[in-house]
């Protein structure tokens, strides 16, 4: 008899996130934010609800915690049938319940991903932890993955009456980040402003150590700019940003990835608020971030809050065009020379061994700009930016590990041009500040060529980077891609695909570019 196929039900489809808050019976904040934001950005959200808030736009009038029993139930009930991908905790009631829920967690689901929004306040001003004082958040910082303070939750988490300034805001933000497990998200939204006009907002991004993400973003600092939303509709901002950081935890982002994309998604829904009643109105519900403009922009800072030593360039990269079409990345001057020969426009030329003055892999840099020039080809130097500069290249190509020593400004003013690794939504974003001629996103598959600290990207996520970068820039996929994905590759909308052992390790590398390039332009190549 054949086996029946066993039907998966439709919520196993997507990743569950948890919400353990409180209910708001005005439905702008705490479980009717957190429902709304997780289930439109693609998960299922469940609701462990800690207290019922009788609560208008203008006021709180009533906080109920619910019985612990009727709070284990919930989880229990939940873990037996529906475990979480990722848990969002907004307000816990009292301590006991905060302890409570400590035990639960780490006996039960120690391993999963939480994002702490550490509430003590409704945004009317009044408080939602009736009559039990201050909460000590202290036996959830181990659990969470990434913790999200406004400016007067950070204060009263670091003992402080109020942080009257930026100093004061960055202070106590390192201050908290030291006795944390992983991630601050310090929100600088209600930063006291002091008559200046706060046309932008800003936000403090201390990053713990990281998990599939390249080590250099482990333990550094960022800050967020975006152009401030003007709107007095922002009822459950701080709810919505970090439930929507848990959904994108669930759905495998790593966390700076998680955190920005929250970040493009609360300053849409701030875009989209309403009035529901005399106070702040709440966000509304937009659905999967993609406009550029949405995004903050990311600068680096020294853990105490100065600038890092990375330089900025002021003056943007040489421009390309948008179609780079296929992008061979070689390692050998005779395959080189076969596919300039073979009408190749955009090589990159990526030797890692040192180039030290008088070796071998100097004078084959230096042979490689060479016949880049003869042939007028758009030829990229991979790392060796010295030799580009000293000897005129068309381009260098730089992973983000790289940026620290290159002197950006005086490769840009030499009018050189500029190709930028990335792989995420974060580092593309640091990627940006740079003003780059193109953008890499990788590694798209799985690939032996180079070993990657990072997960492969998927077409998925490839589609969603285009949908984001590409307006700015032109977009290059690179990492595993072959002749049999690069239809699918082609049809995200990226403007190349860099290639490696597609060409360089077929036995005819001029051939096998005439071919990709024949199936790139019109899917049709014969194979
Ligand atoms: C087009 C393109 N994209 C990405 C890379 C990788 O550069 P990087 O991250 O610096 O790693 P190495 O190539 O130096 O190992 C690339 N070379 N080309
Ligand atoms: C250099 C590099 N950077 C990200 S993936 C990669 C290697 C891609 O090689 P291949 O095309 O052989 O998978
Ligand atoms: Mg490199």
């Amino acid at each position: 008899m054949e086996a029946k196929a066993k039907s998966i039900p439709e919520a196993f489809k997507k990743p569950i996130v948890w919400t353990i808050a409180g209910s708001d019976s005005g439905g702008g904040a705490g479980i009717q934010a957190d429902l709304a934001t997780i289930n439109a950005l693609g998960c299922h959200c469940c609701t462990i609800i800690t207290a019922l808030t009788a609560q208008s736009s203008v006021a709180v009038t009533l906080v109920e915690p619910v019985s612990d029993a009727m709070l284990l139930a919930q989880l229990n009930t939940l873990l037996a049938d529906m475990p979480p991908a990722a848990i969002k905790i907004g307000l816990l009631a009292n301590q006991a319940q905060l302890n409570m829920l400590v035990d639960w967690l780490t006996t039960h689901v120690p391993q999963v991903a939480v994002v702490l929004d550490p509430v003590m306040v409704a945004s009317c001003g009044d408080t939602l932890q009736q009559g039990c004082g201050r909460l000590d958040f202290s036996p959830l910082f181990e659990l969470a993955t990434i913790i999200t303070p406004n400016v007067a939750e950070l204060a009263q988490m670091t003992g402080k009456e109020k942080l009257q300034n930026e100093v004061d805001w960055h202070q106590a933000a390192t201050t908290l980040k030291t006795r944390i497990g992983g991630s601050l998200f310090a929100k600088g939204g209600d930063l006291p402003r002091h008559g200046r006009l706060a046309t932008e907002a800003e936000d403090l991004m201390l990053l713990g150590e990281l998990k599939d993400c390249s080590p250099l973003h482990s333990n550094m600092g960022f800050k967020l700019t975006s152009p401030r939303v003007q709107t007095d509709n922002n009822h459950g901002s701080g709810c919505t940003l970090a439930s929507a950081a848990a959904a994108f935890l669930a759905l495998g982002y790593v966390v700076p990835d998680a955190l920005v994309l929250a970040k493009a998604y609360i300053n849409r829904a701030l875009a989209l608020g309403y009035r529901s009643g005399a106070g702040p109105g709440p966000l509304g519900r937009p659905g999967w971030p993609e406009s550029l403009e949405d995004f903050p922009a990311i600068l680096p800072l020294a853990i105490d809050g100065a600038p890092k030593g990375q330089t900025v360039n002021e003056v943007p990269f040489a421009t390309l065009e948008a179609n780079l079409g296929i992008y061979p990345v070689v390692a050998d001057i005779e395959q080189l020379k076969v596919l300039l020969k073979a009408g190749g426009k955009t090589i990159q030329f990526r030797l890692k061994q040192a180039a030290t003055p008088g070796s071998e892999a100097e004078l084959a840099v230096i042979r490689a700009i060479e016949l880049g020039r003869e042939y007028g080809a758009q030829l990229f130097i991979n790392d060796h930016w010295q030799l580009a500069l000293e000897h005129g290249a068309f381009g260098v190509h730089l992973g983000q590990e790289d940026l620290a020593g290159a002197p950006l400004g005086r490769l840009a003013e030499a009018g050189l041009a500029l190709g930028l690794s990335s792989h995420g939504y974060f580092e593309a974003l640091l990627a940006l500040a740079h003003q780059p001629s193109y953008l890499a996103l990788g590694h798209i598959f799985p690939t032996p060529t180079k070993t990657m600290p990072s997960k492969p990207q998927g077409l998925e996520r490839l589609r969603r980077y285009v949908a984001t970068f590409a307006p700015r820039l032109p977009t290059v996929a690179i990492g595993g891609i072959d002749k049999h994905n690069l239809v699918d590759i082609r049809a995200t909308g990226v403007n190349s695909a860099a290639v490696v052992r597609a060409i360089c390790a077929h036995a005819e590398p001029g051939k096998a570019f005439a071919e990709l390039t024949a199936l790139w332009e019109d899917g049709h190549g014969t194979f």
